[in-house]
């Protein structure tokens, strides 16, 4: 059984701009619209307006996502992807982009959509400073650490994990762990 929408007070700043809406049942995310006709040359960014605040309950966060289809047709991401919208945040919500795409312009129209807004619960945590940490499995292996990199790619320097270079230049990362 599904559960019951949150209820989040919005005000719009812009009355132009539609209520965000799920597109369909199950969608995480909202669409978000630009408030301001935008145009970015390769490698531009700028900070569009959404024309939207909201109340988010305690316990909640917003966070902004890019939207797949403006990524992969036309290079468009989000320079700080995911965005975090604070409960307390009671200004415009805005949307930083960039345009990765290495030749073409994008433009952007008033009222196209530009990103998505998940709401999600989060926790606050407590920390306990300590000397040492428990042991884990992982202990502290990260940053392609397993391996499975593409070729060329170099693990990043300095973390564990077996790692050889080879005749060709690249250092291969084995993924056996025994005896790490
Ligand atoms: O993509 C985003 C990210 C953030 N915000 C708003 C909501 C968030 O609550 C506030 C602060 O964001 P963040 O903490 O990421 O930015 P900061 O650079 O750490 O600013 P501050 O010092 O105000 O926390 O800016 C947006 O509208 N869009
Ligand atoms: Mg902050």
């Amino acid at each position: 059984m599904s559960r019951p929408p949150v209820d989040v007070l919005l005000r719009r700043l812009d009355p132009s701009v539609p209520v965000p809406s799920y597109a369909h049942p199950g969608d995480a995310g909202l669409d978000l619209v630009t408030t301001e006709a935008a145009e970015l040359a390769p490698g531009e960014r700028a900070v569009l307006p959404t024309g939207i605040s909201l109340a988010l309950p305690d316990g909640y966060a917003a966070f902004v996502h890019p939207r797949s289809g403006l990524a992969a047709r036309c290079g468009v991401a989000m320079v700080n992807a995911p965005g975090t919208v604070d409960a307390g945040y009671r200004g415009e919500i805005k949307v930083i982009v960039v345009n990765l795409d290495p030749r073409e312009a994008v433009r952007f129209a008033k009222g196209d959509r530009i990103a998505q807004l998940v709401v999600q619960q989060v926790e606050r945590v407590r920390f306990h400073e300590v000397a040492e940490l428990p042991g884990s499995a992982r202990a502290a292996g990260g940053f392609g650490s397993t391996g499975g990199h593409a070729a060329g790619q170099k693990p990043l320097a300095g973390t564990p994990g077996t790692s050889s270079t080879s005749s060709n230049g690249y250092t291969s990362v084995g993924t056996d762990r025994e005896g790490q």
